[in-house]
Order: structure tokens, then C-alpha cells, then sequence
């Protein structure tokens, strides 16, 4: 998988305020990125850097392998704030302005419209729009120019739960055919049912990076419970594998070095001769963890 953005100790400065902290990080082809963190985190003066809007103080970044310029900055689409389409115009003419100013081929609009599931608004004016359709349109007007990238900053923000849905299953389609997607995203939730990969800032810096998966896989908890529950510690015990466990009442919670799982745990009980009768595994979520992050900071 090719790196479509490196980040290498990006830094940007507002007198006293560190907005954005020597981030560095890398994103590759396919993935569906998060910026994770609380308001005033960082994400969006991040975006803006990396969109050439705004000027880094310090640090570097680069796109496709290259530095910034028209050339790579034609491969991308984004999405800051939601765009001021005209409430009269129908959706087909306020693209077709949307193209104007940026130069796209207005060949591209029913292709678009069509991949937000607009085609059957084409000639309705924006202002009947459901506050979902008008984002839906507002990424429409992002993927003009068949961007290989989009970027979006807090696509859901101010949606309502059907707006929110119809939006996150549209990032998932979009992401489907091929596209990279770069999130800011002040919502948990939102982060661990769209995106691949999760950047947690807090106040500019970076706290976690890596696959969703993993993070929220690093921390899992194994619940057991034996019979014997004091014979169960004490091969617990002997286990090189356990990292920690803690006994509350006839349950025992443990946590295990990376790379082992549930079936070594209870393969090394059986064959010590302890039958297990509960094996349950708890993920932590990544709420939990962002939280536990956050509060280390404090
Ligand atoms: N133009 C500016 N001048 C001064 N300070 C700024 C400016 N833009 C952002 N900041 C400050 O930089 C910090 C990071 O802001 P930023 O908007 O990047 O965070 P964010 O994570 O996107 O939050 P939000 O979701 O609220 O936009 C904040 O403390 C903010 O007040």
C-alpha cells in the first residue's frame, strides 16, 4: 500500500496557543483515517495545513510522495465547512457553479450526484433538502474532479440521527470504491463505526495512532472462572503470558501480552487440569481508552 500524506513534526503556533504539536504520522491508500479528539484539539488547523490554507510554523508534509502543489492538490477533495449553495438553485445548477469554480468537467455531475444518491433530486432546489441531502450534496460537490482523496472535517456535525446515518454509510460507500478518506471527528462513536485508522490529539499533540482495530483490540480483558478458583490463580500465576489479573469475587479479570488470546489461556487451564467454566473476553472500547488517555494528560 502506497502513503498518500506523511506528516513529519508538523507545528502550528497562534502566539501562545500550540494548535498543533510536532504531529507526525502516515496515511495510506485505502484507509479511512480519523483525526479523533475534543474541540480545540487541533484537527481542524491540522486539515488546514495540510490543505495549504493554513502555513505550518514548522514541519513538513507531503502528498502522493510529493510536496504540495496544484498538481497534487487536484487529487484531492475536501469537505471544511459546509459549502453556501444557493436555496433556489436546483441541486444540478448549484453543482454546476461548484464546477465552474473549480474547474471541473460538468459532465461529472450526474456521476456524482448519482454516487450520493441524489439522482432523483437533480432538479430540486436545495432548499427542500433534508439537512442529510444538503451534506450528501456538499460531498457531491467534493468528489467533482474525481478526487483520490477526500477530506473531511466533522462531516456529521449538526445532522440529525437520520442525517448522521445517511452520511457515514455514504463515507463507507465512497471508501468502497477506492477512494482515501481523512476524518476530524470529535465523536467516538463515529470514529469506531466508520474509519480504519485513528489518530487521537489532545491539545495539538498526538496520544494514539494507529488501525482502530488494534487500539481497540490493545487492551482487551479475558474474564475467567474455575470451580477451584484458588488452584485457578495459582496457575495463573506461573503463566509467562499473563500480564496482570485481578480476582473480584469467584471471577478473575486478566490482561495478556500481545500476541496471546483466550485459547491459550485455556489451553494452559486444561492441561493444568483446571476446567474453566467462564472465558468471556471484554474489548475495551476505544472510548474507554481515548478517556483514560485524556485523563493520563490532565
Ligand atoms: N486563527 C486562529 N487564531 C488563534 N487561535 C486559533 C486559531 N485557529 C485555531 N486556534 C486555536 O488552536 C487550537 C486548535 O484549534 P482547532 O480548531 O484546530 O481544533 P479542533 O480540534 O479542530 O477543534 P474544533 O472541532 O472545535 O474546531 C484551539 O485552541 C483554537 O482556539
Amino acid at each position: 500500500m502506497s502513503v498518500i500524506l506523511e506528516i513529519d513534526k508538523l507545528s502550528k503556533r497562534y502566539g501562545s496557543i500550540q494548535a498543533v504539536d510536532r504531529l507526525s504520522l502516515q496515511i495510506e491508500e485505502g484507509s479511512i483515517y480519523g483525526l479523533l479528539g475534543p474541540n480545540g484539539s487541533g484537527k481542524t488547523t491540522t486539515l488546514g495545513m495540510v490543505l495549504d490554507v493554513i502555513r505550518p510554523s514548522s514541519g513538513s508534509f507531503s502528498w502522493f510522495g510529493q510536496p504540495v502543489s496544484r498538481s497534487t492538490k487536484h487529487r484531492l477533495g475536501a469537505l471544511l465547512e459546509t459549502p453556501n449553495f444557493y436555496p433556489y438553485l436546483t441541486a444540478q445548477r448549484n453543482l454546476e457553479i461548484t464546477a465552474d469554480i473549480k474547474g471541473a468537467d460538468k459532465k461529472q455531475i450526474a456521476h456524482v450526484l448519482h454516487t450520493v444518491g441524489l439522482s432523483h433530486r437533480t432538479h430540486t432546489t436545495f432548499k427542500g433538502f433534508s439537512l442529510g441531502m444538503k451534506q450528501r450534496l456538499a460531498l457531491a460537490a467534493a468528489l467533482l474532479n474525481n478526487p483520490e482523496v477526500l477530506v473531511l472535517d466533522e462531516p456529521t456535525n449538526g445532522l440529525d440521527p437520520e442525517g448522521i446515518a445517511e452520511v457515514r454509510e455514504l463515507i463507507l460507500r465512497i471508501a468502497a470504491e477506492g477512494k482515501t478518506i481523512i476524518l476530524a471527528s470529535h465523536l467516538l462513536d463515529e470514529v469506531e463505526k466508520v474509519c480504519t485508522h485513528v489518530a487521537v490529539l489532545q491539545k495539538g499533540v498526538l496520544r494514539a495512532e494507529g488501525p482502530v482495530s488494534t487500539i481497540l483490540s490493545a487492551k482487551d480483558q479475558l474474564i475467567i472462572s474455575a470451580e477451584n478458583t484458588v488452584r485457578l490463580l495459582e496457575v495463573l500465576k506461573q503463566l509467562p503470558f499473563v500480564e496482570s489479573y485481578q480476582p473480584e469475587r469467584d471471577l478473575v479479570h486478566l490482561t495478556l501480552q500481545e500476541g496471546y488470546g483466550a485459547a491459550e489461556v485455556n489451553k494452559a487451564m486444561f492441561e493444568a487440569g483446571v476446567v474453566l467454566q467462564q472465558l468471556t473476553l471484554r474489548r475495551k472500547s476505544l472510548e474507554a481508552q481515548f478517556l483514560e488517555i485524556i485523563k493520563q494528560q490532565a
